[in-house]
This record gives structure tokens, sequence and C-alpha cells, in this order.
């Protein structure tokens, strides 16, 4: 999706870098290349008209993001884009309007000197009283310009605290409103998304710079706007006075934008080129900081290993930072140097103009004071310019994020979920390879689950189980062939409702820095409060007890991140993820590898109750341990991501295929254990 605006593909183009996936540098979170790869700079034309295109386009970019951010801040808060709005014209008709204002007192004492010093003695001059050799005339308009400076005065402090107090506000409103559209989007995507590391950068970038970016954003924008207008009305006054003047104004700002430009789109290549470094190094700082890990890396003596790692990158880091900051502003000043020696030429021609009296006073006052608000308007623009420039990179990237779409979609016209899911599964020829995958984790696997079966999957690590799972969750959907739930496909109903319809526990669960009951109502977020219902699924799961026994029970907060946190065990981590899939009610209960943390009684337990713990539920689960496998009313073992055998567990021993196989090894293991002993 192009959001125009030129785009991070086009500040890619406008340096090639040497890379076409600038994401595979980092290779491994501990080690590969710790360089950040410098642009290369792209062999472009040189030629003016070439020179002048690439401005235009730069230009045309930079104006067009405008809009975008006012659309920003329009929907943080329109009342306050109004203010900072109008605050923004006003305060950029100031600064010529106190020029003009400088002017105007400048000729009425000029004024007010000439006529005293003309005054005739025989003529009677009205003065004012007090004030001898002022006269009144003169007076009456000196007294009037001040107080129209005094007006002037008073509208730039109050336009100043104004776009103080909006620009705050809306800079809070902004980090908000970005985050939670950003979170928001995030909550949509599919799993996929998180599992490539370019989204993942998509999806990290986009929200690390969303605190620090609306204010920059507004700066540049409201910026640029302020400024074109002071510019604007200046070069107006400077054509009044020397049409050459206003040319040389216009035309001396030119190289340092560009200058800008280009540095700016440097900055955001390093940036961008420089994620995969960042993202090791938040690997590493996280291996070093997070307390799961601290057990582990306290005992093989990692810490320095990984502090230097860390130290390492992040001198690489530095480094580059350091050169693009240096000959960034570098450039800068040079360029700026350009608009120094015009200003100082514009004072040197309007003060000989006045001297030979071609001017008054009052306009050598206002030209001094135009040429001064040129000259930092020239600042401001570049730095209008080149914020925006950056800011547009970064709306960009947030549109790119903004605008993925999420592969798992709720069709147009979903099917309703019926009340009554029987909850008979249907696998049909189903495949599925990971994206960037061109091996099959799943190869045309067929299979079906009739109402309240319980079935076992089995096999060697990296077989499929998982995968199978994730597909019938509707996590992934099939590459090829299609799954039938009540005969339906499931890719007919809504995901949300169809996944309410299935409990799951994964492999990998999380543990909730939340209360026990927290952690296993979220299974069921509806009834999140509905104790009976959580400590029933507790005691299903057999955690109940031991929740009990908490300082606070059921409200204990586990974990250790916030106060008083309970740590609880590997195995009763498993059994309160398990808890919370208990607490949906519906047809079909998947479960992978739900006893690999549980003691022997634990998991004896828990199979010899399963089916009553399921209640009628359809249910799949994954295990490696053999003897509670057979349990099960069936058994589908998978090898390479096909379907290899399938029926009970006394059909596959009889079939004394790779089930017996297994089952004999384990058995076999225990047994010899047994013998030896005896
Ligand atoms: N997110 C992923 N992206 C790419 N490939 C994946 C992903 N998850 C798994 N795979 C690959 O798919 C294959 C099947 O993985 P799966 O997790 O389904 O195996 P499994 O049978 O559950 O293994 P285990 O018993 O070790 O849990 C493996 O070769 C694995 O490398």
């Amino acid at each position: 999706m192009d959001h125009g605006g030129g785009g991070i593909e086009s500040a890619m183009r406008r340096l090639p870098l040497g890379l076409d996936d600038p994401t595979s540098i980092a290779d491994s979170g501990l080690t590969g290349p710790i360089d950040i790869p410098d642009p290369k700079p792209r062999k472009q034309p040189r030629d003016l008209r070439s020179r002048w295109r690439r401005i235009r386009q730069t230009v045309a970019g930079t104006v067009r993001g405008l809009p975008r951010v006012v659309g920003l801040t329009w929907r943080a808060s329109p009342v306050l884009t109004v203010v900072i709005g109008v605050v923004t014209v006003v305060s950029g008709l100031l600064p010529t309007a106190s020029a003009y204002m400088t002017k105007l007192l400048m000729d009425s004492v000029v004024e007010g000197i000439q006529v005293h010093s003309q005054h005739r003695p025989d003529v009677v001059m009205l003065t004012v009283p007090l004030l001898p050799g002022i006269a009144m005339t003169s007076f009456g308009k000196i007294i009037a310009v001040a107080a129209l400076q005094f007006l002037l005065f008073t509208l730039t402090t109050v336009v100043t605290s104004l776009t103080n107090i909006a620009q705050q506000l809306l800079q809070e409103k902004m980090v908000l409103t970005i985050r939670h559209t950003v979170m928001d989007h995030a909550s949509t995507l599919h799993l996929a998304f998180f599992e490539g590391s370019q989204s993942y950068d998509l999806l990290r970038q986009a929200d690390q710079e969303a605190p620090s970016r609306p204010l920059s954003m507004m700066n540049s924008a409201f910026g640029l706007v302020k400024t074109v207008i002071t510019f604007c009305t200046m070069i107006v006054m400077l054509i009044a006075i020397s049409p050459l003047l206003a040319v040389v104004a216009l035309v001396t700002p030119i190289p340092a934008f560009v200058s800008q430009t280009r540095y700016s789109a440097r900055s955001f290549a390093f940036n961008f080129l420089g994620s995969p470094i960042r993202r090791r190094m938040e690997y590493l700082a996280g291996l070093v900081t997070t307390d799961t890990y601290a057990k582990e890396i306290k005992h093989f003596g990692l810490g320095s290993y990984l502090v230097d790692r860390f130290r390492r990158l992040g001198q690489v880091y530095y480094e580059r930072q350091r050169r693009l900051i240096g000959t960034r502003n570098a450039a800068a000043a040079a360029w700026s140097m350009l608009t120094t020696l015009t200003s100082s030429g514009i004072y040197l021609y309007i003060a000989l103009q006045a001297v030979s009296g071609r001017l008054t006073l009052g306009d050598l006052a206002l030209y001094t004071g135009a040429a001064a608000a040129v000259q930092s308007s020239v600042q401001g623009l570049f730095l209008g310019v080149s914020g925006m420039y950056e800011n547009n990179l970064f709306l960009d990237l947030l549109y790119r994020f903004l605008g993925t779409r999420p592969a798992i979609r709720r069709p147009e016209r979903p099917r309703p979920m019926p009340t009554d899911v029987r909850g008979h599964v249907r696998f049909e020829e189903v495949s599925f390879s990971y994206s960037g995958s061109d091996v099959k984790a799943l190869d045309r696997v067929s299979f079906e689950i009739r109402p309240g079966e319980t079935v076992a999957v089995v096999g060697r690590n990296g077989a499929g189980k998982s995968t199978l799972i994730k597909l019938l969750c509707r996590l992934y959907d099939p590459t090829e062939g299609r799954i039938l739930l009540d005969g339906v496909d499931i890719r007919e109903y809504d995901p949300e409702d169809y996944r309410a319809r299935i409990s799951a526990m994964f492999q990998d669960f999380v543990t909730y820095q939340a209360t026990a009951s927290e952690n296993i109502g979220l299974g069921d977020l509806p009834r999140i409060e509905d104790r009976e219902a959580i400590a029933d699924s507790a005691e299903r799961a057999g955690i109940a007890e031991r929740i009990e026994r908490l300082p606070r029970g059921f409200d204990s907060p586990l974990g250790r991140w916030f106060d008083q946190g309970v740590s609880l065990s590997g195995g009763e981590w498993q059994k309160i993820a398990l808890a919370r899939a208990f607490m949906r009610r519906s047809a079909i209960l998947v479960l992978d590898e739900p006893t690999s943390a549980l003691d022997a009684q634990a998991e004896h337990d828990l199979f010899t109750r399963l089916r009553a713990l399921a209640a009628g539920q359809t249910t799949l689960y994954i295990s490696h341990r053999f003897s509670t496998v057979r349990q099960s009313d069936r058994i589908m073992f998978l090898e390479d991501g096909t379907l290899v055998e399938d029926g009970t567990h006394t059909e596959l021993m009889r079939l004394k295929g790779r089930y017996a196989e297994l089952f004999t090894l384990q058995a076999s293991a225990y047994l010899d254990d047994e013998k030896a002993a005896g």
C-alpha cells in the first residue's frame, strides 16, 4: 500500500544500501556481524535539471506529509488542532507585524524630531504639557503606535502560552492515539505477522517511535506553516523595496535545504539498517536483566560474555551515530554560512541606502528586522522541511504497518456460529508450509475426530504436531486442503467466533503477571470475575488447593514483576494454564503437551480423569509420554508432516509400526531400570 510522501522504499532507493534484506544482518541474537553497513552513495544524474527534479520530489513529499500530520492531530483532538492552527497562523504573522510596528514607531519618532528641529520660533507650537519640545501631533502618533505595539506584545505573549499549552496537550494526546492505534491494529494481526523478523521490526519501530515522534511531527509541521507565513510576508515586504533582495533571500536557502534532506534520508536509512543490531542489543539486555533467564545466565557464567557483546554492539552503534550527527551538523553549519553572508549583504545594502537618503530610518529598521526574520525563517524552513522529511518516513512506516491486513480475515458474510457445536472435526488433505519455508510442516493430512472423542497426537520432535493444533485453532490457514467443523469449512466462520468455541492450552503458555484468579479467568474473558467457574477450573486442573494456600488465595498476584507477587513452580504454572483452558465452555479441547512439567502423580491423575474433565468435549492432545497416550480413544502418529498411523493403542501395537517401536522403546527403558534395580 502506498501512502505517498516518498516513503521508505523511496528513501531506500535513493540510498541503495548494498543489502537486499536489511534485517538479514542479525542472524543470531548473540553473534553475527556487528557492523551497520554504510549507505552507498547512489550514482544519480548531477545535472541541474535532475537535481531540480529531485528537489521538487522532496518538497512535494514533504508537503504531502502535512495533511497526514494534521489528520493525526485532528484524530487526537479536533479542538486542540483548531487552537494550534489559529495560533500558528497568528504567530506566523507576528514577526512581520512587529517589524512593521518598529518602522512606524521609528518614522513617527523621526517625524517628531524633524518637527522640533524645523520649528520656527515665531510660530506657536502646541506642545505636550511637562514635555516641552514634543509637538502635540507627533505625541499623538507616537502614543498610538506605542499602544499598538503594546497590543502586539500582549498578543505575542498570549499566543506563546497558548502554543505551549496546545502543543503539550496535543503531544500527550497524540502519543496515546498513535500507541492505541498501533496496539489496536497489532491485536487484529495474524500469528505469522509476529513471527516474521521484518514485520516484527515494522511493529517495533512503529511502537517505539510513537512516544517521541508526535512532538517532533507537530513542531516540524506547524513550525513549517508558521515559518512559511513569516517568510512569505517578509518576502512581500522585501519585494516592495527591492525585488533583487527578495530573489537573493529566496534562492539562498536551497543548497542548505538539499543538504538537510540528504542527511535526513541517510539518518533514516541508518535507523532502519541498525534495527537488527538494536534488536540484538535489546535481546542481550533482556537476557541479562530478566528474572526468568537469571538462573541459567548465572550458572553458565554468561553474564560478562553477554555484557561484552552488548558493549561491542553499542560501541559500533554509537560510532555510527557520532559520524552521522557530526557530518550532518557540520554540513548544516557550512551551508548556513551562505545564509549569514547574504543577510550581512542585505544589512549593508540597506544601511547604505538609508545614508544616501533613499530610505527612511523606519525603513531601515523594517528591513533590518525583515532580514533577521528571513534568516531565522530560513533556518526554520530547514528544520521544518528536514524534520517533516524524517517524520514522513516514520509516517510511511506507521501507515505501512497499519496497512498490513490480517491474513486470517473475517469473511464478508460470515456463517453464524451454531449455538450447539458438536465438535466433529475433519481434516481433508491438509497441507501447510510456514512462510519463507519450502518444507511442508504438514503434508496432505486427513483424519476425522468424532464428537466427544479423545485423540492423542504423537510423533518425534518437529513432526508437525503443534502445527496441526495451530491449524485447528485457525492461527494459520492451510496452504492446501480444508478443515471442517461439523461439516462446515472453518474459514466460513468469523475467526474470533470460531476460536471462542475452542479451549486450548499451548506448549509455550503465558504466565501472566496477574492474580491467580485473573490468570485463570482470562481463559473466558466474559467470566473473568466468575469466582465459582474459576475455582471449578482450578479444581479440575488440580491447582485449587495450592492456590487456596497462597497468602491471599485466588487474589494472590503471581509472578514477581509487581509487588507481593508469588513465585510458582513450573508445574504449578502449567496447572494454572490448564485451568485457564478449562474455563471455556466449548465443544473442543486442545492441549499441547499439557503435562510436560507435571509430576508423575499429577500427570496420571489428569489423564485418568481427562474424559471426565473434558465433559463431552472433543479432545485433542499432544504428548510424548506413551503411558498416558494409551488411555485415549485413538492415537495419531505424525512423521515429517504426514499422518503415518491412526488407530487405538491395541491396533497400533498390533501393526508393529512406528508407534509400537517408540512405545516399546519407552516401556523397555522403565523395565530395564526395574530389572537393574531388582
Ligand atoms: N513459526 C514457525 N515458522 C517456521 N517454521 C516453523 C514454525 N513453527 C514450527 N516450524 C517448523 O515446522 C515443523 C513442525 O513443527 P511443530 O512445532 O509442529 O513440531 P512438533 O511436532 O510439535 O514438535 P515438538 O514435539 O518438538 O513440539 C518443524 O520442522 C519446525 O521447524
